[in-house]
């Protein structure tokens, strides 16, 4: 019984990876530094992986930015606009994720979406009907060699043929991604040959999509791809890797000719009957029974029962031990958390920890090791009994939520009139979806008052200052409905799981969420109370700064859990309900102390529709009935917004009209407002802000650009519903890219509101580059 990681965190512990690379980008460490950092960081997982005792350790899942834009290099399927920075491949892989605007060049990233229904982003691959592969990158074969000099024969991790092609999009019409296949495959094999020529014994193909819906010709594909390695690796050992969901076709993919199949048992247990059904006898089985998306230590007699079960079916040789899928997900290490309550902690575990439960479970299952199955027991009952996690208040009040909680009281029409008479704001309204730049200034304030160095007062009065520096600068700018911007937030879901009742928080429980930005997920441990409002103060504060509106700015309760680590011992949708109550009151103290505009972000939203079709209309219904529990206590004058960013929407249409929000802003400047045809399509009756420019590149967007999109927008929505915004929050862009796209998006939204074209042009001569 073989124990097999199939990928481990790499921002590094204290995200090193994260400011070499900041660092490298802003000019302040050399290639040779991040080279080196990101070398030592490979070394310490490969290291950690070995002394916890697994046997198969992952090679290539490090990655400067991402593992999909890794692919890409590797195989070379460079879109034609990077083309002359082909010969420096360091700056050509950050310029696919980043974009580059230098040397008169000005090339826009790679489009960035969800990995599956994670908070990780990746690269999506961009293909045209006569693509070509090769192989231009060997950052497989590199690392599995520098494994190898350290003395640790690693299992690389590649993304399988077929879900690549599916990760990726086609750029152009009358061709379908998997027609490429043909091409594709002598890359892999080319790159398979040179790992087995460098002695590689095992290589981990990843192909999540097995758990997509697999019609006819998808499934023709995997057919071919694996027969096609089989046939020319007979002794390579492929280990297929599912994971997030259960496989589409368990028949189908057990056959497969691949050494072993990984299953996520965790996520989807009840697949295992129907794959060992139709296993054949030389398959072997690895079994994904430790949670890689959560951070609760298992429960190791549940975990010993689906062994055994196995254990009736195949014998030991046959089968692996593992996470359910990559540990990309949870934090590095629980031993570094001081701060955490000592019973909390017990019950939890990050990926060093996993590391040693596969161990234990090893040792229970192969030397029937009961002192460690009696430690797990002892853990996981006190957890089950805690009192810290309950509470009778909060059980009670949802428990006497009626339909009446989740309706505002009138109908849209009505509001929207209302709202337009007392909030007076023009057509395409201008406005900004809430952070402004966190600088390291402010994260430095924040640092500062966290280790006691300057006093609440003295953190306050700073953030203040700026907050009131903001307002000015965005009433000169022009802009119609304002933000306080969010200067006080270390995060958008840590802040206000700082702040509510049944949240922990870590020091250094960093998870990787784009590149280099890192999110520390808060631990949601038990039932969720507010206990005092928590962003008023600082959305009065800045109210009274202008006569104009300034937006209230929460956290909605979809994204709230989605983007926490969550309890596992009561279903996600009670534990949403009692978010959605504490954020119902901040709203409605919002609105008591006079603010009119409140938006609720739920960014998360599609993210937590589960992968699987079937269970769709369950998470659906309870995602909508949370927000309108959130939003429908306030009066008919008051504006809800809410924001959504990289969203395919055309699904969910009919249930983001259902969240009834006022104005909902979204991400679509990317895919220059393709996103918006699901809106106009569905003839979306309320009010919609389509972002206008990217927010994610410090790119400074023309105003012709930006009137072009509106103008795309206009041709599908009516005028009259249309707002001004960028596609998401500016927290992460520096202040002069902000000041000036902000000044060009204003001068767009005044262009679209004059119309005639010789006012166009009089505007175009002050657009700021
Ligand atoms: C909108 N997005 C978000 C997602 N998930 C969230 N939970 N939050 C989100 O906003 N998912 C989808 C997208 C992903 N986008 C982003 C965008 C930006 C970030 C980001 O900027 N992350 C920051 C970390 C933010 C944070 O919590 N910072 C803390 C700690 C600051 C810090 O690093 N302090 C230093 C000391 C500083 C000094 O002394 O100078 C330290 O501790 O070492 C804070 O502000 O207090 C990032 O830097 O990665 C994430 C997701
Ligand atoms: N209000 C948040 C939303 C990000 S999705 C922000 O502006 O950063
Ligand atoms: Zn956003």
């Amino acid at each position: 019984m073989l124990k097999n990681n199939l990928g481990y965190p790499r921002i590094g512990a204290k995200r090193e990876l994260k400011k070499a690379c900041e660092h490298f980008w802003a000019g302040k460490i050399s290639e040779k530094d991040l080279l080196l950092t990101a070398k030592n960081l490979r070394k310490l997982n490969w290291l950690t992986q070995q002394e916890a005792g697994i046997d198969l350790i992952p090679s290539n899942d490090f990655s400067f930015y991402d593992q999909v834009l890794d692919m890409s290099l590797m195989l070379g399927a460079t879109p034609e606009r990077f083309a002359s920075l082909a010969n420096d491949p360091l700056t050509l892989y950050f310029a696919m994720a980043r974009g580059y605007q230098q040397d008169g060049l000005d090339l826009k990233a790679l489009e960035m979406t969800k990995w599956f229904d994670t908070n990780y982003h990746y690269l999506v691959p961009e293909f045209t009907a006569n693509q070509s592969f090769e192989l231009f990158s060997t950052k497989a074969v590199d690392e599995f060699l520098e494994s190898k000099a350290l003395g640790i024969h690693t299992k690389p991790v590649l993304i399988g043929p077929v879900s690549y092609l599916l990760l990726g999009k086609e750029k152009e019409e009358g061709f379908h991604r998997l027609d490429l296949l043909d091409r594709l495959l002598p890359v892999y094999k080319e790159l398979l040959t040179r790992l087995s020529e460098q002695g590689a014994t095992w290589v981990q193909l990843d192909e999540p999509y097995l758990t997509a819906h697999l019609d006819p010709s998808t499934k023709f594909a995997y057919q071919k791809a694996y027969k096609t390695l089989r046939d020319a690796f007979p002794e390579l050992k492929i280990l297929l890797a599912s994971y997030f969901a259960e496989l589409d076709d368990p028949e189908f993919t057990a056959q497969l000719p691949v050494c072993a199949i990984h299953l996520d048992l965790v996520r989807a247990p009840q697949q295992l009957e129907a794959v060992l059904h139709h296993l054949p006898k030389e398959t072997s089985l690895s079994l994904g029974v430790i949670d890689g998306r959560n951070i609760w230590k298992p429960d190791y007699q549940k975990v010993q029962a689906i062994v055994n079960k196995v254990l009736k079916k195949i014998d030991e040789q046959r089968i692996l031990l593992a996470p359910s899928c990559s540990l990309l997900h949870v934090p590095y290490d629980l031993d570094a958390e001081e701060a955490l309550s000592p019973k909390l902690k017990q019950w939890l575990s990050f990926a060093k920890q996993k590391l040693h439960e596969l161990n234990d479970l090893h040792r229970i299952l192969t030397q029937n090791d009961t002192t460690s199955l009696q430690q797990n027991q002892k853990c996981i009952e006190d957890r089950a009994r805690s009192v810290l996690i309950h509470r009778s208040k909060v059980k009670e009040r949802v428990s006497k939520l009626t339909e009446k909680d989740s309706q505002r009281e009138s109908a849209f029409d009505r509001r929207q009139a209302l709202q337009k008479e007392a909030l007076q704001l023009p057509l395409f309204s201008t406005t900004t979806i809430g952070s402004f730049p966190q600088t390291p200034e402010i994260r430095k304030l924040r640092a500062q008052f966290k280790k006691q160095q300057l006093s609440e007062s003295q953190y306050e009065e700073k953030l203040q200052q700026l907050t009131q520096e903001l307002i000015s600068w965005q009433e000169e700018a022009g802009l119609d409905v304002l933000v306080h911007g969010e200067y006080e937030r270390n995060d958008m879901v840590e802040y206000f799981g700082e702040q509510l009742e049944g949240f922990a928080f870590t020091q250094y429980g960093w998870v990787q969420s784009y590149g280099s930005r890192c999110v520390k997920p808060p631990v949601l441990f038990g039932d969720v109370e507010r206990t005092a409002p928590m962003t008023v103060k600082w959305s009065t504060f800045a109210q009274s700064l202008t006569n104009k509106p300034v937006k209230g700015m929460l956290t909605g309760p979809v994204t709230i859990l989605q983007w926490s680590f969550v309890r596992d011992d009561q279903p996600r949708e009670t534990t949403a309900t009692q978010i959605a109550l504490a954020i119902r009151d901040e709203v409605r103290d919002l609105e008591q102390a006079g603010i009119r505009v409140i938006q609720i972000d739920e960014p998360a939203f599609r993210e937590g529709l589960p992968l699987r079709k079937e269970h769709w209309r369950h998470y659906l219904d309870w995602a909508v009935k949370v927000f309108k529990v959130a939003s429908s206590g306030v009066e008919d004058q008051t504006q809800i917004h809410t924001h959504m960013c990289y969203s395919e929407f055309n699904d969910v249409m009919e249930d983001i009209a259902a969240m009834d929000a006022d104005v909902i802003t979204i991400e679509t400047s990317r895919s220059q407002m393709e996103l918006l045809d699901a809106f106009s399509d569905f003839h979306y009756p309320n009010e919609i802000g389509p972002g206008v420019y990217d927010i994610h590149s410090p790119r400074v967007p023309t105003v012709e650009e930006m009137v072009e999109l509106l103008e795309k927008a206009q041709q599908k929505l009516p005028a009259e519903n249309l707002w001004v915004n960028p596609d998401c929050g500016l927290k992460t862009r520096k202040w002069p890219e902000t000041q000036q796209a902000l000044t060009n998006m204003v001068l767009a939204a005044k262009i679209m509101r004059k119309a005639p074209q010789e006012n166009r042009q009089s505007l175009q001569n002050q657009e700021v580059n």
